[in-house]
Parts: C-alpha cells; structure tokens; sequence
C-alpha cells in the first residue's frame, strides 16, 4: 500500500519562535504510526499543520494526495481529529454534541457511538462544563472515531486517560486497523507508542531525528532499578551482567542502584532473588532523559 500522508520539507516558525523544521516523513496507508517527542518537540505544531489550521512557512504536506493547506476542507473530511484539547460549547451535552457532530459528518452509526460511549465509560448525559479533563478526552476520542475515518490523527489521545480506558482505547486502536483505518498518533510516553505503533518518528526540538520500525526502538529502553538486601551482597556479580551499567554501590554494599539496557529485567531479577532481595523497584526514564542520552543537543545524529 502507498503512503497516505506525505510531509516533504515541512517547515512551520512562529515568527523568531522555532516550531517545526524541515520534515519529511511517510505513513503507509493502513499502519498506526506513532508521533514521539517531550513537550513543546513541534508533535501539536505538525498536527495542526495536517490538519490544514496552519499554513506552512516552507515545505508542504498531502493526505491522499490532497494538499493539506490549499485543500484543507477535503482533507478534513477524511480524518477523524482529536486536538491536544477538546472543547465544544460548555451549556451542551456530550449527547448533543455528538448528535450535532455526526449530522456534521453526514449522518453516523448510533449503535456504533453507542458502543463507544459503553467501552469508554462515558457519560453523555452531562453538560461539557461538568465533564473532568478525563470526560472532555473521552468525548474527544468518541467524536474523532465515531464517523470510521480513514484516517485517525489523534494529538495525545490518552492524556487524562486512567489506565483501563486506556487499554479499552488501545484496543480500539488497534480493531479499527483491523477494518483498514491508517492512525497518526502523538505521544509523549515511550511504552505507550512501543505497545501501540508499527513505525515511530522521534522529534525533539522541531526536527525529526529518528524514524524507524517500533522493534529498533528497543535499544532506547533503559530502566533505573533499585535492589536492597538484608546484609552486603557481592555488587561485581549485578555489575557483570551483559545487560547492566552504571552499577553504584549504598548503604555498605546492601542497596544497588544500575541501569538495564533492553527492556529485560529477568537476569537482574533472577540475581536478586538468589541473595535474597528485600525490595526491587523500576523507574521508567523520562523521554528528556532517554533523549540526553542517545541523541546530541539538536538531535543531530544518534550515538546508538
Ligand atoms: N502559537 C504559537 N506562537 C509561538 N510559538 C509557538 C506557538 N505554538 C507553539 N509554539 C512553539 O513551537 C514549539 C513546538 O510546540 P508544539 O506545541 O508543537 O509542541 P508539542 O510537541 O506539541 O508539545 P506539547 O506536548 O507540550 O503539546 C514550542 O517551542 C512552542 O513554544
């Protein structure tokens, strides 16, 4: 299958404010690609720029061959669009505003809403203004999905999510591939695009520096694991470990600090567990943390 949206050059500054430079990039018809960048990378910046909201300074992007600026109103009927916040009319309810959002559309599915509404958890019967952040997100997601789109950009989409809405969304992520829908998803969480994507593109800073198939993505993991022990433990065995680094010894050789590269703790579990670990914890580094380490300031490059 071709590419449905092709961004050559794409360029967008806000005056002296950087906001996205210079990308170029593909996404197969049919694949969920994923969008991945800390806050203020340019990921809402190049949305919007899809969406036909802003007009490029350089470079220019199509879905389906339909320029994304000059013939915005077609590309709009293509897509289903959740924006980084959903607002609407704050005195209507989600049933209204989803009833007047499908006649927009040309007339919707009901059981189809219906059914989402039901596997969200949502409740259309209230008012916008009474809806928490979690609600708005929600409503959000329905209206975006609601018509079956061919094409779904969704900026954040699990933003305010607790975490069975989010796997509930995922899987309707990933049924709505299944009929043939193309998805372009932002992200700001690692493990989020590496469950949900085929294919990433990494942006930091306005640039892309990475696009690649979510498995190479793996050798960017990297946890922070803590161990402690009820007396010393000899740290040169969890040091000589192929997937550990920067082993620091505390607390007179009972507490270990180290990084696993890969993703795979059983080695290091299975270590602890032979001298008798009285606790283990995981930390996920930041996206900033895991950029700092493998990409140069500008993203220029990657250290691999
Ligand atoms: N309207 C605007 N005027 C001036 N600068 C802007 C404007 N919108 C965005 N920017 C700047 O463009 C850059 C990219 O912002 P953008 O919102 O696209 O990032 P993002 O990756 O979506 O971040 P976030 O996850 O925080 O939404 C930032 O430096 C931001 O300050």
């Amino acid at each position: 299958m071709g590419a449905l949206i092709d961004v050559q050059g794409l360029t967008k500054s806000y005056g002296r404010n950087r906001g996205i430079v210079d990308l170029t990039f593909q996404v197969e018809e049919g694949e969920i690609f994923g969008f991945l960048g800390p806050n203020g990378a340019g990921k809402t910046t190049t949305i919007r720029t899809l969406m036909g909201f802003l007009r490029p300074s350089a470079g220019r992007a199509t879905i389906a061959g339909l320029d994304c600026w000059a013939q915005s109103t077609a590309v709009k009927r293509l897509v289903g669009y959740l924006p980084s916040e959903f607002a609407f009319d704050p005195g209507m309810t989600g049933a209204q505003i989803l009833s007047y959002l499908g006649h927009l559309r040309g007339g919707v599915d009901r059981r189809y809403v219906a059914a989402l509404c039901d596997r969200l958890d949502f409740d259309p019967g209230k008012r916008f203004r009474e809806y928490s952040r979690g609600n708005r997100q929600k409503l959000g997601i329905i209206q975006a999905f609601m018509h079956r789109p061919r094409l779904l950009i969704l900026d954040e989409p699990t933003g305010g999510l607790d975490p069975l809405n989010q796997q509930e969304f995922y899987r309707i992520l990933r049924e709505v591939q299944a009929e043939g829908a193309t998805v372009f998803l932002s992200s700001h969480i690692l493990p989020e695009v590496e469950h949900t994507c085929q294919r990433v593109g990494i942006v930091r800073d306005g640039r892309l520096v990475e696009i690649n198939e979510v498995e190479q993505l793996k050798r960017l993991r990297q946890q922070t694991v803590v161990v402690t022990f009820g007396r010393q433990v000899p740290s040169e065995e969890f040091a000589s470990l192929p997937e550990v680094e920067d082993l620091k010894v505390e607390r007179d050789g009972r507490e270990l600090h180290l990084h696993v590269r890969g993703g795979d703790l059983s080695a290091v579990i299975r270590k602890a567990a032979e001298y008798n670990a009285q606790n283990l914890t995981v930390q996920e580094p930041s996206l900033e943390e895991i950029f700092m380490r493998f990409y140069e300031p500008e993203g220029v490059g990657a250290r691999a």
